[in-house]
């Protein structure tokens, strides 16, 4: 039997934008095995969250998307669904957390009743068990005094604990796959690397898959097993993450890399930063679209886009410096 947990074919993703269908997602493939952490990186605006959003169509509410390609879950295409069968599917197979803590927890239930009403909806819990259970996860995510937490109101507690809250509903119902969309970017960084660590536990304990969407390449380094580095709707170079910082090739991802900040730098120093923004999905440039940042570029660059090439197992990269030297093209 297939390891395969989610696989997501050749996806697009299109918004209408000055009346032209503009793809936030173009082009995507990707494959996480059980018990992988995936970790998707890259600037604001590079498609990470429309693209894991897609995937339990949290987009469907733009009236004016267009999906296409595959996202196959445990052999099914959730692009195919209908939205009730995707209902029955989120916060018990997929799990999502997402940097705001609050916009999933209800302000007016404590953390008792919306954990319990999780499980007695999804595991079909009594009212006992399922407290039982509610505590029992509370503990698990390093919740202090769990008994407590289980009466109190989302408000009060700390940014880190209603985290912590949120990671105890979206792993109670143990889901095959959990995606966390920037869970600790609002937080201070102990707070971060205490999530990052029960991240890590769960997923050895529980065997879960992550989807794992950050702009920390720092974050990547500590949790996932391999990345993907995203620009402007696409996978740009892709390996495992051991691989990924020994050996970046892509001029963005050796950008990002070099933006990390590292004791040494010497006072009044500027942190190097990659130059320019990314551009709107009106002005994505015709040929690759890391051209019109990237210092290596040349005309072919601007012309013509590249082939994705695998230039070691594992490692495959999409710019034209590499596909030029006769690579394998996947
Ligand atoms: N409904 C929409 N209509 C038009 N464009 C959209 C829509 N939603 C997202 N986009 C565009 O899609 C692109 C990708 O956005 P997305 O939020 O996925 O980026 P991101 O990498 O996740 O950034 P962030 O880290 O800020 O969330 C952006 O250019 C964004 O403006």
């Amino acid at each position: 039997m297939s390891d395969t947990i989610l696989e997501i074919k050749d996806l697009h993703v299109l918004f209408p934008v000055h009346k032209k269908w503009l793809p936030a997602v173009d082009g995507v493939n990707l494959k996480i095995e059980k018990g992988e952490i995936t970790g998707v990186v890259g600037e604001s605006g590079s498609g990470k969250s429309v693209m894991s959003q897609t995937i339990l169509r949290l987009r469907d509410h733009d009236t004016n998307v267009r999906y296409e390609g595959e996202i196959l879950f445990e052999g099914e295409d959730l692009l195919k669904q209908p939205l009730n069968k995707i209902r029955d599917i989120r916060g018990d197979r997929i799990s999502v957390i997402f940097q705001d803590p609050l916009t999933s927890l209800s302000p007016v239930h404590t953390v008792g009743s919306q954990l319990s009403e999780v499980l007695t909806l999804h595991k079909g819990l009594n009212k006992e068990q399922a407290k039982e259970k509610a505590i029992e996860m509370l503990k698990l995510t390093g919740i202090p005094n769990p008994e407590n937490c289980f009466k109190q109101y989302p408000y009060e507690l700390s940014g880190g604990m209603q985290q912590r809250v949120m990671i105890a509903m979206a792993l109670s119902c143990e889901p095959k796959l959990l995606i966390a969309d920037e869970p600790t970017t609002a937080l201070d960084v102990t707070i971060q690397e205490q999530i990052l660590q029960l991240i890590r536990e769960l997923n050895e304990k529980l065997g879960m898959s992550v989807l794992f969407i950050t702009h920390d390449m720092g974050a990547v380094a500590n949790l996932c097993h391999n990345v993907k580095v995203m620009y402007l709707g696409q996978v740009v170079e892709e390996a495992s993450t051991e691989e990924l910082f020994q050996n970046p090739l892509h001029p963005y991802t050796q950008g990002l890399l070099s933006c990390i900040p590292h004791l040494g730098v010497k006072k009044g120093e500027p942190l190097p930063v990659i130059e320019g923004s990314v551009p709107p999905l009106s002005k994505v440039p015709v040929g690759c679209h890391f051209c019109t940042r990237c210092k290596m570029a040349d005309q072919h660059c601007m012309e013509h886009e590249p082939p994705a090439c695998e230039v070691a197992p594992g490692h495959v990269v999409k710019c034209w410096k590499y596909a030029e030297s006769g690579k394998q093209e996947v």
